[in-house]
C-alpha cells in the first residue's frame, strides 16, 4: 500500500524536508502539503509538484503528518486537526520544545507521536535529525520517521528528555558555525583583506575543518593541536580566545538555547 506523507505548515524546514524526501525517490503525487496562504500553496504545487491540500484534508488523507509550523502556532494546528486525526495516524512533530504529551493530550487517545528536532542543512542534504518516540509510538514508527528524515542526512534516536539539550546543539547549531564565520570575515576585514577572499578563504577552512571532524576520527582537542606550533600564530590566537572567555560564553548560550526550548514547551510561549 502506498504511504502518503503529508507535511503541514510548510515553511524552509516543511519544503527542505520535502524536496529531500522527492530527491530520495518519493513519488511527489504521495506527498501532501499545507500552507497558511494561497500563494505559498501555489508556489510548492509550481516547485515540487505535490498537491496542496487543507489540514482537515491532509489528516483524513495522508498516513504520515508531518508538523513543521512554528511552536507558537502548534496548538492553533492541533484544534484544527484533532477531530479529524484518526488513531492510526502517525503524528510527527518537527517543532522546537514542545513534548509529544503536548499532542498527546489534545489527539485521540493512542494516536502514535514522534518528535523530531532537524536543521537547516536538511537544505543540502547534510541535517542531523534527532528522534524520540512519544508514548504510543512503536519501533515501526521510529523506522519509518527515520526513512522520512535520512532522505535529508543522519538521524539520531535519542530520549525525550535529551531533545532541549539537542535542540540547542544541533538544531540551532548551524547559526553558531555562521555566526562564527561572520565574524571570523570581518577579523579578515581589519587585517585588511577583501570580504570575498575573507569569506572564501574562512569558508573553504571551516569545510575543511569539518572534513576532518567527520572523517579523520581524531579527537578535536588533537586536530586543533596539530595545528597549534611551538611559538607559533594559533596558540596566539588561542590565548586571545581564552582570555575573552569564548569556551564559557559558548557554553552559557547553548545553555541560553536549551532554556529557552524548555520554555516553548506549552506551545504559546511568544
Ligand atoms: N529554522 C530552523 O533552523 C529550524 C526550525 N525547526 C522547527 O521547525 C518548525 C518550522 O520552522 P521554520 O520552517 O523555520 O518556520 P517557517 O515559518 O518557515 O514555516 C512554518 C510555516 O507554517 C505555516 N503555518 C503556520 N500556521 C499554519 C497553519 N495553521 N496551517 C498551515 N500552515 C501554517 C507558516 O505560514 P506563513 O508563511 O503564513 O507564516 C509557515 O509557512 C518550527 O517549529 C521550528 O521550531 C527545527 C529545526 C531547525
Ligand atoms: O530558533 C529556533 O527556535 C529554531 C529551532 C532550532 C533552530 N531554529
Amino acid at each position: 500500500m502506498t504511504q502518503k506523507v503529508a507535511v503541514l505548515g510548510t515553511g524552509k524546514i516543511g519544503e527542505a524536508l520535502l524536496s529531500g524526501m522527492i530527491g530520495a525517490g518519493w513519488a511527489p503525487t504521495d506527498l501532501l502539503v499545507t500552507a497558511r496562504r494561497r500563494e505559498r500553496a501555489d508556489e510548492l504545487r509550481a516547485r515540487h509538484g505535490v498537491t496542496p491540500v487543507t489540514n482537515a484534508e491532509a489528516a483524513k488523507t495522508a498516513d504520515t503528518l508531518i508538523l513543521t509550523v512554528k511552536p507558537q502556532d502548534m496548538g492553533t494546528l492541533l484544534d484544527e486537526l484533532a477531530p479529524h486525526v484518526p488513531t492510526d495516524r502517525l503524528v510527527i512533530s518537527g517543532a522546537a520544545g514542545i513534548p509529544t504529551s503536548f499532542f498527546e493530550e489534545r489527539l485521540a487517545p493512542g494516536t502514535p507521536v514522534v518528535r523530531v528536532m532537524t536543521n537547516t542543512p536538511a537544505l543540502v542534504d547534510e541535517a542531523m535529525s534527532v528522534i524520540s518516540a512519544g508514548t504510543h509510538a512503536t519501533a515501526a514508527h521510529l523506522t519509518h520517521t527515520e526513512e522520512i528524515f535520512g532522505a535529508v542526512g543522519k538521524t539520531l534516536r535519542v530520549p525525550e528528555s535529551q531533545q532541549d539539550a539537542c535542540t540547542a546543539l544541533s538544531g540551532s547549531g548551524p547559526a553558531y558555525f555562521f555566526y562564527l564565520v561572520e565574524a571570523m570575515t570581518d577579523a579578515g576585514i581589519l587585517l585588511g583583506l577583501p570580504r570575498d577572499k575573507a569569506h572564501d578563504l574562512i569558508v573553504q577552512s571551516a569545510i575543511g575543518a569539518a572534513k576532518m571532524l567527520r572523517d579523520s576520527g581524531e579527537h578535536p582537542v588533537k586536530l586543533r593541536e596539530n595545528v597549534t606550533s611551538p611559538a607559533g600564530t594559533t596558540i596566539n590566537a588561542i590565548r586571545e580566545l581564552e582570555s575573552h572567555g569564548v569556551r564559557a560564553a559558548l557554553i552559557a548560550a547553548l545553555e541560553a538555547a536549551r532554556d529557552r526550548s524548555r520554555e516553548l514547551a506549552s506551545g504559546t510561549k511568544d
